[in-house]
């Protein structure tokens, strides 16, 4: 990227002394990448040793958390907080649900920002990635707009620009967490559990139809909810899993790994607000007890 100084807060002190002696690596990039910019990147890590080996870390502008749902422990928040100053943001690049709240009540909603984004990428070792896909990263708070007037948002996100990521500023973040939790909350599933190609769930009636089941009934809890999800996000929908067809679904992923998956923050969110709204959504809440099955 294009700024004075990135940290980068790695797992363990293995990976975090790898990163300093090697750089990021991109893979696949059409002329071989590494991050080696010296005295501009400086990697550190988290964990056992954080509060010694990271006492220096303060006074960032931005901090992208860029972890899964389950790794968003207490300990993380706690983590976080120590290192954001008045003037720093934060922000969740999580897909699914549920992370918005808990963020804003620990963090404050004033410091947080919310990325959702279309980009692809995979870690194939401990300083090697692979940009599986370009997309967009739609960028904003929930709720009331007002943090939008900040102009240093508007240099993050220029310099984001710069760095090859179209990024966008978005006053309609809530629509966006949604539609994006739509997608998730019916691919993710069904791949996961049928152990099939982002592409596969279109070529049989059988798939489509639970595909549509879980779709109307996430519309369902978003409408009692008060969000206006987009009239075309099933066409989306579809047109996502054309252009993904190929893709192993992150969940599926996280399944072939013996990883801890998302569910509870995507399809298990949905069945807690829907059991809170008095609603039925049995489709979701089969594939949830499917998928922790699994895991
Ligand atoms: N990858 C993608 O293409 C996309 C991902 N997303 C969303 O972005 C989020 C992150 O996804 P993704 O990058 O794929 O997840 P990964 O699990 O692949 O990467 C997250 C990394 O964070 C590390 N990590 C976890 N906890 C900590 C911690 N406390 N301190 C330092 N490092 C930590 C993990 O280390 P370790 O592996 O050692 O646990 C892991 O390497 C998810 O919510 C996902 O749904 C959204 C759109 C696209
Ligand atoms: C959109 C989709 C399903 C693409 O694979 C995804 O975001 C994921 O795998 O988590």
């Amino acid at each position: 990227a294009f700024c004075e100084h990135m940290t980068v807060i790695a797992r363990s002190k293995e990976q975090a002394d790898e990163l300093a002696r090697k750089g990021i690596e991109l893979v696949g990039a059409a002329e071989p990448v590494r991050t080696t910019r010296g005295g501009v990147i400086n990697f550190h890590y988290y964990i056992e040793e954080v509060e010694t080996a990271n006492s220096a870390l303060h006074d960032f502008d931005y901090i992208f958390l860029m972890v899964k749902q389950p790794a968003i422990t207490q300990e993380l928040i706690n983590k976080l907080k120590s290192q954001m100053s008045k003037d720093t943001y934060l922000i969740s690049f999580q897909n699914g649900i549920g992370h918005e709240v808990r963020l804003g009540e620990e963090l404050g909603r004033e410091c947080l920002l919310f990325a959702v984004t279309t980009e692809g990428a995979r870690r194939e070792s401990l300083t090697a990635v692979t940009h599986t896909g370009h997309g967009v990263t739609y960028i904003g708070n929930r709720g009331d707009s007002n943090h939008f007037v900040n102009s240093t948002h508007i240099l993050f996100v220029k310099m984001l620009e710069k760095a090859g990521f179209q990024t966008m500023m978005s006053k309609n973040m809530d629509v966006r967490i949604w539609s994006k939790l739509t997608i998730n909350a019916v691919i993710n599933p069904l791949t996961a559990i049928l152990r099939v190609k982002n592409g596969d769930l279109l070529l049989s009636a059988w798939t489509r139809s639970l595909m549509n089941s879980l779709y109307q009934e996430t519309r369902m809890v978003a409408t009692a909810k008060g969000i206006i999800l987009p009239d075309e996000l099933w066409d989306t929908l579809l047109s996502v899993c054309e252009a993904t067809s190929l893709n192993h679904s992150s969940m599926l992923q996280d399944i072939e790994h013996s990883r801890r998956t998302e569910i509870d923050h995507i399809n298990g969110s949905l069945v807690k607000m829907a059991n809170e709204l008095n609603l039925q959504i049995p489709t979701h809440q089969t594939v949830y007890q499917l998928v922790k099955a699994l895991e």
